[in-house]
């Protein structure tokens, strides 16, 4: 059993839903630590090919590693690799939770809202504005998929200092979270959807009226309301209507975000990165790789192609725990060319 493997049981102990269970069994199973050595094997007769070259320098005309092969290999690697790194953007989410920020005016009910979803009386709800100050943040399942809601400070213009704090933490938060709740209990201006659609570009903005138990009440301002959203919805999704104190058509908000959190369908043989360490191993390699790229499209020698290789190695060892040494290159040459040195 490698790092990444005993990792994994840390993982399978600590699983909150089906999908995160299934990511570390995989990686128990050895199915990640099976693809890096892969790359590994790869790579590692590439730099075996290299330094066999700075073996026999005394023959420049010598070279053992064909480049356009190498350059073909570099690149597939690369691809791989990225292509791994990329899926920790679920794997993160899936463990973490997919982060949904509830933001808008003070007094919608954002606090309200949050506790709806969580089922539990987590933040402080009063009809005074600006009551939430801080950030308030917790998880809960939908669907088989953890969610962490994230309810902020109320936006509004104020000279209170704590607050201006809280509503600058509120901006953060949008920025950070992947789908935005914009909560509203009155129709928003033009400019104001404008402001919001540029500040969440990029993410699943989902515009949702609060307080629709009032709205009932008040046919005319519930068929304004209707009829000012409708309009367009033509990039984006129709605006919902809920009452986050009566609980009515949350169950439509929660389909809603599980269909914005857009989880593909994960199995047993997927591999998924879930762990910021290897995320980041990752990332390294990747840069290292490029620069092997690199140093061949300016015909660099092969000792400057086989330092960076080795950093690939490296941090691709990082990841399992091995360290590759020039005994395993050393070995690595014996193993696939018969020289007698
Ligand atoms: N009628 C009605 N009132 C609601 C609803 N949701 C929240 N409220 C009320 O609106 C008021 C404000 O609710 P909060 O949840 O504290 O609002 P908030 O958006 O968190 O406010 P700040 O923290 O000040 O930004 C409270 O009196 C709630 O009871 C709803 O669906 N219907
Ligand atoms: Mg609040």
């Amino acid at each position: 059993m490698d790092l990444s493997q005993a990792e994994a049981v840390a993982d399978l102990i600590a699983s909150t839903n089906k999908a995160t269970h299934k990511m570390a069994l995989s990686q128990l199973k050895g199915h990640f630590s099976n693809e890096l050595s892969l790359l590994r094997e790869k790579l590692l007769k590439m730099t075996s090919l290299l330094e066999l070259e700075l073996d026999f320098s005394d023959h420049e005309e010598l070279e053992f590693a064909d480049r356009s092969e190498l350059q073909a290999l570099a690149e597939e690697i690369n691809h791989k690799i990225t292509t791994l790194a990329h899926s920790f953007e679920t794997g993160n989410a899936l463990k973490q939770g997919v982060a949904v920020a509830i933001v808008g005016k003070t007094n919608v009910g954002k606090s309200t809202l949050l506790n709806r979803l969580l089922h539990e009386e987590k933040a402080i709800v009063s009809d005074i504005h600006g009551t939430t100050r801080d950030v308030i943040e917790d998880t809960t399942l939908i669907d088989g998929i953890t969610f962490r809601f994230i309810d902020t400070a109320g936006i509004r213009k104020t000279d209170d200092v704590v607050e201006n704090i809280g509503i600058e933490r509120t901006f953060q938060k949008m920025e950070e979270a992947k789908i935005v709740i914009w909560l509203l209990d009155e129709q928003p201006s033009a400019s104001e959807i404008e402001e919001m659609k540029l500040k969440n570009q990029g993410k699943k903005l989902l515009v949702v009226f609060n307080k629709m138990d009032k709205l009932e009440n008040d046919k005319l301002a519930f068929d304004k309301f209707t009829h000012s959203c409708g309009s367009d919805s033509s990039e984006s999704e129709a605006p919902l209507f809920i009452s986050a104190r009566t609980g009515e058509n949350v169950s439509s908000l929660e389909q809603a975000l599980v269909k914005a959190a857009d989880i593909p369908e994960i199995t047993e043989n997927d591999v998924i990165i879930t762990s910021a360490r290897h995320y980041e191993a990752l990332l390294r390699a990747h840069d290292s790789l490029s620069r092997v790229l690199e140093s061949m499209e300016m015909g660099m020698s092969g000792d400057i192609i086989a330092e960076d290789l080795k950093m690939v190695l490296e941090e691709l060892g990082e990841i399992t725990g091995g360290q590759i040494s020039s005994q395993e290159t050393l070995n690595n040459i014996f193993k696939h060319f018969c020289i007698g040195k």
